[in-house]
């Protein structure tokens, strides 16, 4: 029996590309300058993958949705679905396009006078699907949103969430293999945020829709995307997986906006509080990352992880957690530990320089009545 072919790496499969996109927009007065609101954008989105975008208001976001699903254009660069540049479309190729990316929005968009079932049969209308299959399709994708008792509803009667439910289910009507996302969950309440996020999860994983989804709300993008781009006044200025981007952002831009999120360090009154304490020792705070203290020296030691409390003993340090938490990222540990460390001082050197030559990022907190 033949096996068929596959590419040589699948999941790198690109389904979205933008190619040093940039968006400016005539200045809104007579005489008001130009608004540059993307600037050389380029970014991969791969085919099957959840791909978050963050930025602070204004950065941007909206429009780069905007432009993935031609409702604008960009002002330089080029935008790719697969391996058809958006621009080079003709209108039939523009349809397909259309028909082929779903998209769903902070406030719903749903059209009041229709019911929750004339609501998702409408882009189903408008692609010319009859009536027989429309109506098959709409009881699977409710039954899919967990609406099927629902159908003959108007949206007022919903609650947000089911606003939501109804939106998605709407995007996917047409089967799309892309899913566009706009803070979707920025109107919920955090429960009903959960339940949201976690159909979303269902569209890609069961579905294999691939979804590009833009928030505001880091916890939104930690709990469901597997790759992020930081967005910073119009331009990408980093992006990796949550887990690297999360726990080590490496721009100024991208720890200011996450920056505090995994690696909390004591408030100066803790740190105070800390310090009259009985223990009198060194406060460090050291970021816990899976990988840390996996560096080049872990060659030295037969790829053996020395662990935090292996280099303090190794160094006759008392170390005593005072501080911080660790959590679960993507199924990995992120987080931060402050440490109150006691022993001779050339020892605490000692132990925080093993630490930093195995790539573990340790902050000594400031002595004194910081
Ligand atoms: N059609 C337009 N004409 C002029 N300026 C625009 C237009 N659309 C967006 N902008 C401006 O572009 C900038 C970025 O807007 P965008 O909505 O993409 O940002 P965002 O990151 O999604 O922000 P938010 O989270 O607040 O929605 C804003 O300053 C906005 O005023």
């Amino acid at each position: 029996m033949s096996v068929p072919a596959e590419p040589a790496d699948a999941r790198a499969e690109i389904h979205v590309r933008l190619e040093r996109v940039g968006k400016t927009f005539p200045g809104r007065g007579r005489r008001a300058a130009p608004v540059v609101v993307l600037d050389d954008v380029s970014l991969e989105v791969r085919r099957g993958e959840v791909f978050g975008v963050i930025g602070s208001s204004g950065a941007g976001k909206s429009t780069l949705l905007r432009l993935i699903n031609g409702l604008e254009t960009p002002t330089s660069g080029r935008v790719y679905l697969g391996e058809r540049e958006l621009g080079a479309l003709n209108e039939r190729g523009r349809r397909e396009a259309r028909g082929d990316t779903g998209m769903i929005f902070q406030q719903f968009n749903l059209f009041r006078s229709r019911t929750v079932a004339g609501n998702v049969a409408y882009p189903l209308k408008v692609a010319g699907v009859g009536q027989p299959e429309r109506d098959r399709r709409v009881a699977r994708l409710l039954a899919f949103v967990g609406l099927l008792d629902r159908a003959h509803d108007h949206p007022e009667r919903l609650s947000g969430g089911q606003k939501q439910r109804v939106g998605i289910a709407r995007a996917l009507a047409t089967e799309p293999s892309l899913l566009l996302v706009d803070e979707a969950t920025s109107a919920l309440d955090p429960e009903t945020t959960g339940e949201v996020l976690a159909l979303l999860g269902q569209v890609n994983r069961e579905l294999g829709v691939t979804i590009v989804i833009v928030s505001h709300e880091l916890d939104v993008i930690r709990s469901l995307a597997d790759r992020v781009a930081v967005l910073d006044v119009g331009r990408v200025v980093e992006t990796g997986t949550v887990y690297d981007v999360f726990t080590r952002p490496r721009t100024t831009a991208a720890a200011r906006l996450i920056g505090t999120d995994l690696r909390e360090r004591p408030s100066p009154a803790t740190l105070a509080r800390l310090r009259s304490g009985p223990g009198g020792g060194r406060l460090v705070t050291v970021r816990v990352r899976e990988g840390d203290g996996e560096g080049e020296r872990a060659e030295e030691r037969g790829g053996a992880r020395p662990g935090l409390a292996h280099v303090f003993l190794a160094h006759q340090v008392a170390a005593e957690v005072v501080f911080g938490g660790i959590r679960e990222l993507q199924g990995r540990p992120a987080g931060s530990l402050t440490f109150e460390l006691s022993g001779a001082d050339a020892a605490v050197d000692a132990a925080l320089a093993a630490l930093r030559a195995d790539g573990v990022d340790v902050v000594e907190e400031p002595a004194g009545n910081a």
